[in-house]
Order: structure tokens, then sequence, then C-alpha cells
């Protein structure tokens, strides 16, 4: 039977390269002949450092990860790993030999981001080391960690988004410079941010993954958008003063495009063997329409980013150099001293460009066009090799201040390589007109609102273009063609005075601030079906201006209320003349939502009354918390359905300085605590040391099982394990941990609330 094929990780989407035959388990050597030989024409690095840095691009990537900063618990947490774990990790050792602990990455900043070194058998084999990564796994799927490769978190860290930004991540999935956009939205718990974050990316599947991980950090003030970036539709929003309606632009723009993703052959090994150097050239056209539409969309004064995870300067330097000339009112920032930590080589000037399909031949382009035989030859010249990847002249070069780009190698501080380069807005509009009357009017817009294909002058082939990309607009001038690909339910907002509305405020006394009027269905009708979504002021100004369907708009704001539908108990407590509100706070909302209730409407409860929620799904109210019972008797007689506890838990050592705030669900004789697994388990850890969770119990009883089955099977002198085709001590270390290791996309199904209990 033929190995099944295997999905290669990566940036490039509809890349055939990116299905390979081989089997999984298969090695790639850590090396490729082309690769050295066209980086080391190209000289980005001396050549002792190139052997330098060859030394660590083959070694495995240390695991980073970073603290969610925005979260209140930020500190909290980071003090406790630094208390609670650093002490025991340190005098971690194995077979007598002492291993690293964690450190936290220097240039991050407030040491939220951490490195471990060590391999994955290490950690299997270090009880410490695994109680630790048991302890990241949690916390991260909770969200209050992300692992992300320590270089993916420079760009969102220069970006320096406020939060009354702002900013629209162009090419956002799976999420995580987007996770840092949002912290840097919320960094002021007790403030609500006025700024926007759009999320956006062109692969469907992948647009949708955006929604899941970014409802890891609930926020009202996210768009999530399935465009194409080199073709983002403009943006209305209605002025709130006047009531009219102006074009929208971003603040801060983050333009983190598909690339070869040649700096993460440390962590995607089979980039080693798949790597040739078209492949870079391949993606330079739409790398520059990306930036070119970025630039377009950004506001006067505004700053955007670009960034690859590639050290190709067809990918880099030359992007940017023709980006630049073509918008004068770009220029580039030199921003090394705003991560001031951080080990960094300059921005090169100077590179050949490959011309050959098969080898490395680097050449001129007028010399390969003087020689061109025939037309078709021409022809495939002018498509495949745009003038826009050759270098400017020295003295443009100087003039664009091309070693202002930031270029990280692995070697410097052992991570991946990745490029980054700064660019600002002149402020003034003036600026803006005056410098760019050559430009190719990249967007056409029609009364109804249709946006042509943008087209960037150095990009574009001398020849008219034939091949247009599945995922890209090509609908003609002045016609509008209904997109049947987009098939999301219409996004409304509520009428205020609207009978729901109203329930809900009388139910939950909410305060006169609460935002009433940014409650966002997904209906036309603007009446609520099963969920109600808080969006900011601006994302409904937005709503309010633009079409959705052209942006592409699958999900925003955050999930306020689901309905709860339990017509059994409701009936009951009708007839005794209850107010009942049949709309659930759920946990991603319930740090809005106790902003605008009273004090007196929010419960309080102890560490005991939190465990007895931890350890069942639905405790029955009687046997609720230990000697003192108060949140026992309150719940006893407070009406059913939902409620939001405060627990303060600190004991000076858990790292829960602030209080938790979780919703309850009362039924008529059980109460449910509405905060998933992962969150259940991760809280357990961190208050009680253990996961006293049922998900935690079943785990742990399948685990002894497990090893009391291997314990059987050792005794009894099987080779292999029961159930598994390798035996216990494999040569690839790769295989076993895997499952193991916090995900950077956890899968959509990772989070699971408990469903209220019907009685
Ligand atoms: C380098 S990855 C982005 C990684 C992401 N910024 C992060 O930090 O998690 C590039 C992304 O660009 C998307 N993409 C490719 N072509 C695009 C286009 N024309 N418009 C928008 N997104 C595109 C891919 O689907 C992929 O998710």
């Amino acid at each position: 039977m033929p190995p099944k094929k295997a999905f290669k990780k990566g940036c490039r989407k509809n890349d055939k390269s990116n299905y390979e035959r081989r089997p999984a388990w298969q090695e790639h050597t850590p090396a490729n002949q082309n690769f050295e030989a066209y980086y080391k024409a190209q000289n980005i690095l001396s050549p002792e450092e190139w052997d330098e840095f060859m030394k660590f691009a083959k070694e495995l990537l240390p695991t980073s990860f970073r603290i969610t900063g925005n979260k209140s618990t930020a500190k909290d947490l980071n003090e406790h790993i630094k208390k609670t774990y650093i002490p025991i990790l340190s005098e971690a050792k194995l077979d007598g030999v002492q291993l690293a602990p964690p450190r936290q990455l220097e240039w991050y900043p407030d040491g939220l981001a951490w490195q471990l070194n060590l391999t994955k058998t290490q950690i299997r084999k270090s009880p410490e080391f695994k109680r630790f990564q048991n302890f990241l796994v949690y916390e991260n799927e909770a969200g209050n960690i992300s692992r992300q490769e320590a270089v993916s978190m420079i760009p969102p860290l220069l970006l320096k988004l406020e939060p009354h930004h702002s900013a629209v991540d162009m090419c956002a999935a799976p999420g995580s410079k987007t996770a840092q956009l949002l912290e840097a939205l919320h960094a002021d718990p007790a403030k609500e941010p006025t700024g926007l974050v759009v999320a956006n990316d062109s692969d469907n599947k992948r647009a949708y993954l955006l929604v899941h991980q970014t409802s890891r950090l609930p926020s009202p003030n996210i768009m999530v958008t399935n465009t194409d970036a080199t073709s983002f539709p403009n943006i209305y929003a209605t002025d709130e003063t006047t009531g009219s309606r102006k074009k929208f632009l971003f603040d801060r723009v983050l333009c983190d495009v598909p690339c070869t993703g040649d700096g993460t052959v440390r962590k995607n090994l089979e980039i080693w063997s798949h790597w040739t150097a078209n492949n870079g050239n391949g993606l330079h056209s739409l790398q520059l329409r990306i930036l070119n539409r970025g630039i377009q969309i950004l506001k006067p004064g505004g700053r955007l980013v670009y960034s690859t995870c590639s050290m190709n300067p067809i990918e880099n330097e030359a992007v940017i150099a023709t980006a630049l000339k073509e918008n004068p009112d770009m220029t580039l920032v030199d921003a090394a001293q705003e991560l001031p930590q951080l080990k960094r080589k300059e921005g090169i000037k100077d590179w050949k460009v490959n011309t050959s399909r098969d080898a490395i031949e680097f050449g001129d382009r007028e010399a390969l066009l003087a020689a061109a035989t025939d037309e078709r030859e021409r022809s495939r010249i002018q498509d495949k090799l745009p003038k826009s990847m050759w270098p400017p002249t020295k003295e443009d070069a100087d003039a664009l201040n091309l070693e202002r780009c930031l270029r990280v190698y692995s070697h410097q501080q052992d991570t991946g390589s990745f490029f980054i380069a700064v660019l600002e807005k002149k402020a003034t509009e003036e600026v803006v007109k005056e410098t760019k009357p050559t430009e190719t009017e990249i967007e056409t817009e029609t009364t109804e609102g249709q946006v042509k294909r943008p087209v960037s002058p150095s990009a574009q082939s001398e020849r008219p273009q034939k091949r247009v990309k599945k995922d890209e607009p090509t609908a003609e001038k002045g016609k509008v063609k209904p997109d049947s690909t987009f098939r999301e339910d219409p996004f409304s907002y509520m009428e205020e005075n609207d009978d729901e509305v109203k329930g809900m405020v009388d139910y939950y006394k909410f305060h006169e601030s609460f935002p009433k009027h940014n409650l966002l269905v997904r209906n036309p009708n603007q009446q609520a079906g099963r969920t109600i979504y808080l969006t900011s002021n601006l994302v409904r100004n937005i709503l309010h201006s633009s079409d959705y369907t052209r942006l592409r708009l699958i999900s925003s704001g955050v999930k306020l209320f689901v309905k709860q539908d339990n017509q059994k108990a409701y009936a009951e407590e009708e007839k005794e003349g209850e107010n009942r509100c049949k709309w659930r706070v759920t946990n991603e909302s319930v740090n809005f939502v106790k902003k605008y209730l009273p004090k007196e409407s929010i419960l309080s409860g102890t560490a005991d009354d939190l465990r007895s929620f931890v350890e069942h799904y639905h405790p029955v109210i009687s046997s609720i918390g230990g000697e003192d019972g108060k949140l026992r008797d309150i719940l006893q007689n407070v009406k059913s359905g939902s409620h939001i506890v405060e627990f303060s838990l600190d004991n000076g050592e858990n790292g829960l300085s602030q209080p938790v705030y979780v919703p309850l669900w009362k039924s008529k004789t059980s109460v449910s605590m509405m905060v998933d697994k992962k969150e259940r388990s991760a809280l357990s850890l961190r208050l009680f040391g253990e996961d006293v969770s049922e998900a935690g119990r079943k785990q742990a009883e399948a685990q002894k099982k497990r090893e009391e089955k291997m314990k059987t099977a050792i005794e009894s002198g099987q080779q292999h394990w029961p159930g598994h085709e390798k035996p216990v001590e494999t040569p690839d270390e790769s295989s076993a941990e895997q499952t193991a290791q916090p995900s950077e996309t956890p899968a959509p199904e990772a989070t699971e609330t408990p469903q209220p209990k019907v009685e």
C-alpha cells in the first residue's frame, strides 16, 4: 500500500510540493547544496559566521513560549514560573548531568517570554521537566500562555500597537501574531480599548482557524475576514459626530507574508529537501502586491511591519526596495533600538538573482532579454523575472536606508531566522498626493463598490497577465458578481428596546453604561437566535458603513450570551413569578459582563467552593464548598439561571493574586461551572498542585493503566509496548512526545464547555 500523503506545514498555499509522498517518519537530512551555494553567493554573512549559522541551522529548535501579556494574571503567572518551577528545574539532573532550566528571552518586554532547550526525550525522562511541561500544556490550552517561535514574536512588538489604534493583520493565520496584537490592544485591563484588530487570511480553512485562535483572547474589537490581501477591500466607517460615511484607514498594518520559510529549517525539517532558489522568485510578486496594498490602507503617520521567515533577499530587501521606490511617502524606520537587546544584522543592499530554472545561476535581466531567441522566451523572462527582483543602484540603496531592515539569524541567539522591516508613512495627506502621481491606480471602485485587482507597477509583467490565481477577484469593472463562495449568515445589531435586550438588562441589573447598542446577531432581522455577540463602537460603525460580504467577514466581537433553553425549569419558575432570563453568560465574556454588573450581582466563593466545581461537572448544591458554606447558602436561595462568581484564591504561591471570575448555571438542585475542561485542569493544577477535575482523574487513571500494562509486558519479556509497533526506546525522539507539546494552533475541539444540567 502506498504511504499516506503527508501535509507539509508551511505558509504557501496551493503548492503541490506541499503534498509529499513519503512516510512521515522518514528523516530529512539537514543539508542542501543549492541552499548553501545560493546563500554563500548572497554574502549575507561572513564565511566564518556562515559556518556558525549552519551549525545552529542543523540543530532542532528550542521550545519557546510567552505569557499572555494582557491578562491581569500575566505577572503572577511569570512569578509563579520563577518561584515555583525554576528553583526545582535548576536542580534537575538526568543520568547525573544537570539539565538547563528555561531562560527568559532578554529582549522580550517584561521578561514574559521564555526558551527551553531540551530534547523531548530529556523532558520525558525528567520528572521535574515533565511536570513543568504538563503545566505549560494546561496553561497553553487555557489561553494563559502561547507557544510561539521566539523570532515570530518580533514583528508585533515592532508594530507598537496601542489601545486606540486600528490594525490589520493581512496574512494572519494561524494567528500567533494576531494574538499579540490583541494583547497589545487590551494592554490595560482596566480600560476598554477604542481600537480594532482585523485578522485576515485568504485561505478559508485557515481563516476559520483564526476565529478559534482569537477566541482565546476574547475581544469586542476583533473582525476576522477571509480575503485576498492583494485586493483587501476598502473599508468605510460612520463618523459618530457627523453621521457621515468615511473611508477608513489603519494606524497599523502587519504584512507577515507567505514565504519560502527557509528561516524555519530547524523546525520544518522537510524544507531542507524541498528548498530551491526558484521558490523565493515565485513568491516575490505576491509579497510585493500584499505590501503595496498594505501601504495603501495605512493612515498617513501610520506604521507598517513587513516580515518573512525567510533569509532570501528576493523575498525581503527586493520587496522593500521596490515598495519604497513606488511609494515615496514611505520610509524605513531604524527600529533596532526599539528592542535593544535583540541581536540582529543589518539589511543587505546588494544581491544576486537566480535566473535558472533548475540550477543556481545568477544572471542579468537585460542580458537575458537581449539573448532571448524567441518571443516565448522573452515573455517567460518578463513574467517570471520582474525587474523588481534586482537590487537598486548603490546610491538608491543608500538613499532608501536598506540597512535599517532587521535580519535575525539562528546562531545569534539560538532561534529560527527572520526578516523584519518597519516602515512609516509620512504624516500629511499633501505629501501623499504630491508624491504619488505616477503610481498605477490600483483600486477601481464601481458605484456598487466592486474592487478591481490591484497591480503593482514593478511586479506587473510587461505583457498582459492571463493567469489569474483562483482566490483573486476577477470581476470586470462595472459588473458585480455575487460571491457565491461566501456563505456567512448576515451580521446585524439588535434594537436597544428589543424585548430580549430589556429582559436581560433587567435580569442582570446592568449599569446604564452597558452597551446595548453593540449587541450583534447573525441574521438579517436583528432578532436574537442562539448567540448574542458584543462588538466595540468602532466595529459597529464599520459594519454600518461597509459591506460585510465584500469584506468576507466571517466573525466579529466576543460571544457574550448563549441561549439556555431549559423550558421545563422556566415553566416551573414562571409559575412562581420569577423573572427568567434564558441568556447565559459565556466563559469568554465573563470579564466583560462583570464590568457592567452592580457589586451585589456578583457572588463570591472560596477555594473550597471552587474545588467542588472543578471536581464535578454538576455538583448538587448541598455538597458545594467546605465548612464555611456561604456560597452554598446563597446558591440555595438565588434564582435558577446564569450567575457570576468571584473567587479570591491567592495563597501567596499559586500565582493567583487577582480574583478569578467564572460563570455558573444554577439548576433546581445543582450548579454547573461553565468553564471548559482544559481551563478547569489548568486552574486545578495551579490551585491544588494536581488535576482534580473529572477529565484529569480519567486521564490519570488511563495513564496508570497504561503504565501497569507496560510493566506487565516488560516483566513478561515482551519486546514492544502493548498496542504499539515501536520499541520503548526509539532512536527517533520526535514521535513519542509530540502530542504532549503545547500546540501553537490548538484544534477547535480542544475546548469543551459542559452543558448546563437540565433538571
Ligand atoms: C507566514 S503565514 C502567516 C503567519 C501568521 N502571521 C502567524 O504569525 O501566525 C502566511 C499566511 O498568508 C496566507 N496567505 C497566502 N496568500 C495570501 C493572500 N494573497 N492574502 C492573504 N493571505 C494570504 C496563508 O494562508 C498563510 O496563512
